[in-house]
């Protein structure tokens, strides 16, 4: 299915943000390895997600919807799963579940889905034989874990990746040996916090974080909020087209995912944080942008991680800011579901934006969008709604290759745009 987006006007309303999906992984994955009853409220049901959910139950554990977003899981011991493990594209999926595997000391084969196959796993692996769990196959998908754990680490998280940390841990649960993790950059603390939040001892010291002696969780109710990187699609149209007003509640504000927000404060958006609170350890609030007038800026590569999702959508925004914005230290973006560095510097040169990939930097220069391309998403979620986006503030419509591929991450992609107004539809 093809869709183009078209621009017919400003951007107005309360964006319908689903749950985070970073948080939804671990909801489940913490809560089958809670003994007990744990509820989710607000679980995000995109693919990769489901996927997850759906691994669980292949490990022994029960794992249930029990209405709209509302998820049971009663956790307790893992066994083998009798077929290989199908992650389908998620990263966070596999990488987390081989780091919960082998600490649960069973043996699964893990699968994926083209995109998935083509992704680096060494990054887990490695640091998963270094703790004494057998491994079979290379640095790609598929790949055998086998538990259990014997050995302790030490581990720096170089280039900081939050997956590769949580992997490191989730097997480091199964052990009373010494697991830490450094991170010279830090990635993002979830599973740090929610660990904590399921009562085991995580105990964190600056940039790094070891696990304590208590590593048994206990079933709890989690609340999953809105997702900061769902919520940049609708932020940062607001900020492009022109007489927009969007306001995205209930969103998750933690500083290692706020990246996009302040890049937006910092290239002039007209842009209000409402409402800061806490939640299940997180904070969380309302972030409301409206059109105005944006310019260029640098970012540096300490910055990424806390917007390594939010790069193609800050790319559509730079479309659209006056002047330059250069964005470095993307080598990450490579080993993303597409090559998303090149995708977006080909899309946007395609839709009349000069961009352009220089190393691992990205430069866009802002001007008048022409729009008109047809974009070539490889299977990208992000990469297909952000032209979605970037069609919502172009002379002339975009149309993206594929789109089933947005369930990914953000099955009410649509209708969540429809209800701020925007046109998006299929085509022939
Ligand atoms: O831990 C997580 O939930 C995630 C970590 C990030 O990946 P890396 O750990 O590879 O940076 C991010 O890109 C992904 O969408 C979700
Ligand atoms: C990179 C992403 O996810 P994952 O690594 O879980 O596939 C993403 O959602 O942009």
């Amino acid at each position: 299915m093809k869709l183009r987006a078209t621009a017919t006007g400003p951007l107005i309303g309360t964006f319908g943000v689903p749950g985070d999906k970073s948080l939804s992984h671990r909801a489940l994955i913490f809560g089958a390895l809670a003994a007990g009853e744990t509820v989710i409220a607000g679980l995000l049901e995109s693919e990769d997600v489901l996927a997850t959910a759906t691994a669980l139950r292949a490990f022994g554990v029960r794992v249930e919807q029990f209405g709209p977003g509302r998820w049971r899981v009663i956790g307790g011991a893992w066994r083998s799963p009798d077929a290989p493990i199908d992650c389908g594209n998620s990263g966070t999926a596999v990488r987390l579940l081989m780091g919960a595997a082998a600490g649960q000391g069973v043996r699964a084969t893990f699968t994926g889905d083209a995109s998935l196959s083509k992704r680096p796993m060494r990054r887990v692996t490695g640091p998963l034989e270094a703790m004494g769990v057998r491994v079979e196959g290379g640095e790609r998908l598929p790949l055998t874990v086998e538990g259990p754990v014997t050995r302790g680490i030490a581990h720096l998280n170089v280039p900081a990746s939050a997956q590769v940390k949580s992997a490191v841990l989730l097997a480091g649960l199964g052990t009373h040996l010494a697991v830490e993790v450094a991170e010279p950059v830090p990635s993002r603390d979830h599973t740090e916090t929610m660990l904590a939040e399921f009562g085991v001892d995580v105990e964190r010291e600056g940039h790094i974080c070891r696990l304590g002696a208590k590593r048994t969780l206990d079933a709890r109710l989690v609340e999953v909020s809105g997702d900061p990187s769902s919520a940049a699609f609708a932020l940062g149209a607001a900020a492009i087209v022109p007489g927009s007003e969007v306001t995205v509640k209930n969103v998750l504000l933690n500083p290692h995912r706020s990246g996009f927000v302040m890049a937006l404060q910092r290239m002039g958006a007209d842009l209000a944080m409402d409402n800061i609170r806490g939640r299940g350890g997180e904070t969380i609030g309302d972030v409301r942008v409206r059109f105005g007038p944006l310019f260029g800026a640098e970012f540096t590569a300490e910055e990424i991680p806390s917007m390594v999702d939010e790069i193609p959508i800050l790319a559509v925004v730079a479309a659209g800011a006056r002047g330059e914005t250069r964005i470095e230290g993307l080598d990450e973006l490579r080993h993303k579901e597409s090559d998303r560095l090149a995708l977006m510097a080909e899309g946007l040169t395609a839709c009349g934006i000069e961009a352009r990939a220089d190393g691992d930097a990205l430069v866009v220069r802002g001007g008048p969008i022409r729009g008109g391309g047809q974009v070539r998403t490889e299977g990208d979620h992000r990469i297909a709604m952000s032209h979605l986006v970037l069609g919502l503030a172009a002379e002339q419509p975009v149309v993206i290759d594929e789109a089933e591929m947005i369930a990914t991450s953000f099955p009410t992609f649509r209708e969540a745009m429809r209800g701020i107004g925007a046109k998006i539809e299929e085509v022939a």
